[in-house]
């Protein structure tokens, strides 16, 4: 048997690193073969983690590209963002291969990226080279890539609930309007204000509003699909559960449509496409019934009185919003099957 292409995971001590590191333990043609931390390096993973106790004995790796290189394919960079932008360059020069799950490389110029990040981007060269990883829009630029910038959460589930309508151009893409939820896993590991248990625990908060930095990623393939310029609304609201995204879309519709001529066009433009799921009139999904998996449900409403439509679009945040999502652009980088080491049901309840 052909031994297994091997994986490290920079920021493995993150959600996003551990939840690869339980997707890729039951991958068919992957292992990780490294787990790298930046703080706590020579340490067991299981000793932050005891649920890995006995599944990953492995010592935690330092951050050292060249020793990077040495033991690993392909690398994750699970990392906040600013570490991709220094670090992507120096794997992709030793001929890695690399999937970036931050938001470093997902903006087509510098001064974005710096406007609504607040930090200083990478290089110019190598943004060039990153494909976009939202693999049911982009996947023949996936097949071919390197260099691979997974989409942030908030527009995987956005994108996938708006663009088949914007490039039919059944809706006027002026008039769209995001409200998105998320679960708290979304914010990372790390305890912040905002984040702790009485903060957050039996409320509802709406934030960064009109200043998120997933609202210029949005924009720039709502544009794409538009084929003109775009701006949009987005408000992200916190939601006290671990996991899951929920975003709620609205639109001016560009001519009277049914709910079922929805289904029917979404149904058609990700067929044979494994992980998008479209709902039946009337039956709109919930974050729980895509929980733990790589699925993103869809489901509509046609409203004739105000002429508008409503999305509802649902991902597992930390599944198809980045580790199940980064496995699924592995699978097409590598000529694997897509559903690779993706095909679980979610759990439920
Ligand atoms: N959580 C989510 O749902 C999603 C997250 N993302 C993005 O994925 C990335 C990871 O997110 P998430 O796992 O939630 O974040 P976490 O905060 O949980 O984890 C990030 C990890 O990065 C490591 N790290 C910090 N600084 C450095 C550094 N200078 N060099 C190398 N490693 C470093 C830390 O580990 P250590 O101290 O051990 O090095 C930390 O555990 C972020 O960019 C996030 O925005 C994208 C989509 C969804
Ligand atoms: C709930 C929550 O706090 N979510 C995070 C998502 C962060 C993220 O995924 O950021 P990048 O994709 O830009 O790396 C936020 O809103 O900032």
């Amino acid at each position: 048997m052909e031994s297994k292409v091997r994986v490290a995971i920079v920021g493995s001590t993150g959600y996003g690193g551990v939840e690869l590191i339980r997707l890729l333990q039951a991958h068919p043609y992957a292992e990780v073969s490294s787990v790298i931390s930046s703080s706590s390096a020579g340490e067991p993973i299981a000793s932050g983690y005891p649920h890995l106790s006995e599944i990953r004995r492995d010592l935690l790796d330092d951050v050292d590209p060249a020793a990077i290189g040495a033991k690993a394919d392909v690398v994750f960079l699970a990392t906040p963002a600013g570490v991709a932008s220094k670090l992507a360059p120096q794997l992709l020069e030793q001929g890695l291969k690399v999937i970036d799950l931050s938001g470093d490389f997902r903006l087509p110029q510098s001064g974005l990226y710096e406007q609504w990040y607040g930090k200083p981007a990478g290089d110019p060269a190598y943004l060039e080279q990153a494909v976009y990883g939202l693999s049911e829009i982009y996947g023949d630029q996936v097949k071919d890539a390197a260099f691979i910038s997974n989409p942030g959460c908030y527009p995987t589930a956005t994108l996938l609930g708006l663009l088949p309508a914007i490039k039919a151009g059944w809706i006027d893409p002026d008039t769209i309007i995001i409200d998105a939820k998320s679960g708290v896993s979304g914010a990372g590991r790390g305890a912040s204000l905002g984040t702790h248990y009485s903060e957050l625990n039996e409320s509802l908060k709406a934030y960064k509003l009109n200043k998120h930095q997933h609202t210029p990623e949005i924009e720039r393939f709502v544009s794409d699909a538009a084929g003109r310029e775009v701006i949009t609304t987005f408000t992200p609201h916190l939601v006290p559960m671990s996991r899951g995204i929920m975003s709620t879309m609205y639109a001016k519709l560009t001519k009277e449509r049914s709910d079922e001529e929805f289904v029917e066009l979404y149904r058609e433009f990700y067929r044979g496409r494994p992980f998008v799921r479209i709902r039946p009139v009337g039956v709109w999904p919930a974050t729980k019934e895509v929980s733990g998996s790589n699925y993103c449900d869809i489901g509509f409403a046609v409203d004739k009185r105000t002429g508008r439509v409503t999305f509802v679009s649902v991902i597992d945040n930390l599944v198809k919003g980045a580790a199940g999502q980064a496995i699924q652009n592995l699978n097409l980088m590598m000529g694997w099957e897509e559903s690779a080491g993706l095909q679980f049901i979610p759990m439920y309840p």
